[in-house]
């Protein structure tokens, strides 16, 4: 038997694959389909202290190798995501849940999670540092200052599993320093990477850009961001504390893929572009692709191979 179980943040899940923050989560329509899935949990779409409509569309467009997208942090606000985890804790008990959480601010982000620590929820919650298409907002990932003081605000109100979401890095002086910062604190899980943000898609016909927000300026995701999401989650199993664990996302449309991303150390992989494009289906052809490609090595589980990459020194 070839399993793709997984454990983080002490939760064990049947299966490693699970959306990624922002797809197939805005509401209980789609975090329904991602429920019945094979996906091994579901992360809600970024709450933040506000419903937000975010920005004009066309905010999303696919692409031949990904997608690029401006949506501005569109959600229905915190207690909705809260209220359908709460259902869905009492309807399906055995699974853990991710809750995403996104502040403006230092006050906004603790408003969040006394909301949470308020409320019945029982899972994990993924505090997004990445968003890059709010306009006038910055990646608060690139503020390496405020990430400390943000952590360090977040640990001393809230004490139950939580994990940062992360832009790219691209530069190995800022692993170390990210590093540095992130093995300070009990984090449950960093998950590297978010969207490489700003970047520009165009329709060479019409000679303009495809999204509206921002002159077309939008995260992109998908093939073209694999090795970049590769290289981050790898960068961090390297240097965090083993406690930490890491999330993999970025460029993952087969099981191969998968399988990279876990060979490079990740503990749970999530889906966005593929997902967005193929539905959560796509689970299903996943975790085959995965345990094929697992079985042509001999491997059994996913710790035979989890962060083992080899180099060629
Ligand atoms: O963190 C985010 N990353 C993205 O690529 N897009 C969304 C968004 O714009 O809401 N948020």
């Amino acid at each position: 038997m070839i399993s793709t179980e997984t454990t983080l943040a002490g939760y064990h899940f049947d299966n490693c694959f699970m959306n990624a923050a922002g797809v197939y989560c805005y509401d209980a329509a789609e975090l329904n389909q991602v429920q019945a899935s094979m996906a091994g949990t579901f992360v809600t779409k970024s709450a933040t202290v506000m419903p937000r409509s975010g920005n004009p569309e066309p905010r999303y467009q696919p692409t031949r190798l990904g997608s690029i997208n401006s949506m501005g942090l569109p959600n229905e606000g915190l207690p909705y995501y809260l209220d359908y985890v709460s259902q869905q804790q009492k309807a399906v008990p055995d699974k853990t849940y991710f809750q995403s959480i996104t502040g403006f601010n230092i006050e906004e982000d603790e408003q969040l999670l006394a909301q949470i620590s308020a409320s019945d929820f029982k899972g994990v919650v993924e505090l997004n540092l990445s968003c890059p298409n709010v306009p006038g907002k910055p990646q608060t990932g690139y503020d390496f200052e405020m990430v400390e003081r943000i952590l360090t605000r977040v640990f001393t109100v809230y004490h139950g599993p939580l994990g940062v979401k992360l832009p790219p890095y691209f530069d190995i002086v800022h692993f170390d320093q990210m590093a540095a910062i992130l093995n300070q604190f009990p984090l449950a899980f960093v998950n590297s990477v978010n969207s490489i943000g700003n970047g520009l898609k165009i329709d060479v016909a019409t000679e303009r850009v495809v999204i509206k927000p921002k002159h077309g300026f939008g995260g992109i995701g998908g093939d073209y961001i694999k090795p970049t999401a590769l290289a981050n989650v790898h960068a961090f199993y390297q240097r965090l504390n083993p406690a930490i664990q890491i999330i993999g996302t970025g460029g993952i449309k087969s099981g191969q893929d998968a399988f990279e991303h876990i060979l490079c150390g990740a503990s749970m992989v999530q889906v966005g572009t593929a997902l967005q494009k193929e539905g959560p289906i796509i689970f299903e052809r996943l975790t085959r692709e995965l345990q094929t490609s697992m079985a042509q090595k001999g491997y059994t589980k996913l710790s035979d191979f989890r962060g083992k990459l080899q180099y060629l020194d």
